[in-house]
């Protein structure tokens, strides 16, 4: 998606809370650059400007039909709700195993530092539905693609995807069919 001069430069600054305040070397293991998105929520001028940028997509998403927010368990939950307040549609939570009452459709899958199982409600997205999944972060891309997959398999349609830090040298997007959004990139 295009974002204007104005709100390139508000990336900008988002983009250095995250340098200088949200760069862990070698958590949670040895090796892995882990990168902190809770630096832009616990500074409030920074999390303001998250949430005028998520203004601008918002109004983009509506443009665009988008009928659904699903957001992944558990960094995914600090913003999926806000955006589908905004957009004025459901959200729909992914979570890890054992977490979501009910019926639930489940799926393993690896990501950077470990592997898990997710799941999704039986019945919680409308067949046909075109649905926007939000993430904080994509690195290797398994968790965004495990929770496609079960959108897919539950009758939505994931329509596209939003992440708030992408790290480019993981080639994440590359699984993931539809088209992906990111505000910053390392
Ligand atoms: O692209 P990938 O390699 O799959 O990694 C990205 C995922 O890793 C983190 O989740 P994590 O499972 O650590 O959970 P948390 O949100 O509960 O901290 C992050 O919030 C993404 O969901
Ligand atoms: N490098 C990383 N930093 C933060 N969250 C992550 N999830 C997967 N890889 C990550």
């Amino acid at each position: 998606m295009e974002f204007s001069k104005e709100e390139q430069e508000k990336l900008q600054g988002l983009r250095n809370k995250i340098v200088t305040d949200g760069t862990f070397p070698d958590f949670p293991k040895p090796g892995i650059l882990f990168r902190d998105v809770f630096a832009i929520t616990r500074d409030p001028e920074s999390h303001r400007t998250l949430n005028e940028i998520f203004d601008y997509y918002s109004k983009k998403a509506i443009e665009r039909g988008i009928q659904a927010v699903v957001a992944i368990d558990a960094r995914g939950f600090l913003f999926g709700p806000v955006l589908a307040l905004k957009i004025g549609v459901p959200f729909v939570p992914v979570r890890k195993r054992g977490k979501l009452p009910g019926n639930v459709r489940s799926v393993a899958y690896s990501l950077e530092y470990g592997e898990a199982v997710m799941e999704i409600q039986e019945g919680s997205i409308q067949q046909g539905f075109k649905v926007l999944v939000v993430d904080d972060l994509l690195a290797t891309g398994g968790s965004l693609r495990a929770a496609c997959e079960l959108i897919t398999k539950s009758g939505g349609v994931v329509h596209e995807c939003l992440v708030v830090l992408e790290l480019l040298d993981l080639k994440g997007r590359n699984l993931i069919s539809a088209p992906v959004t990111s505000l910053l990139q390392f």
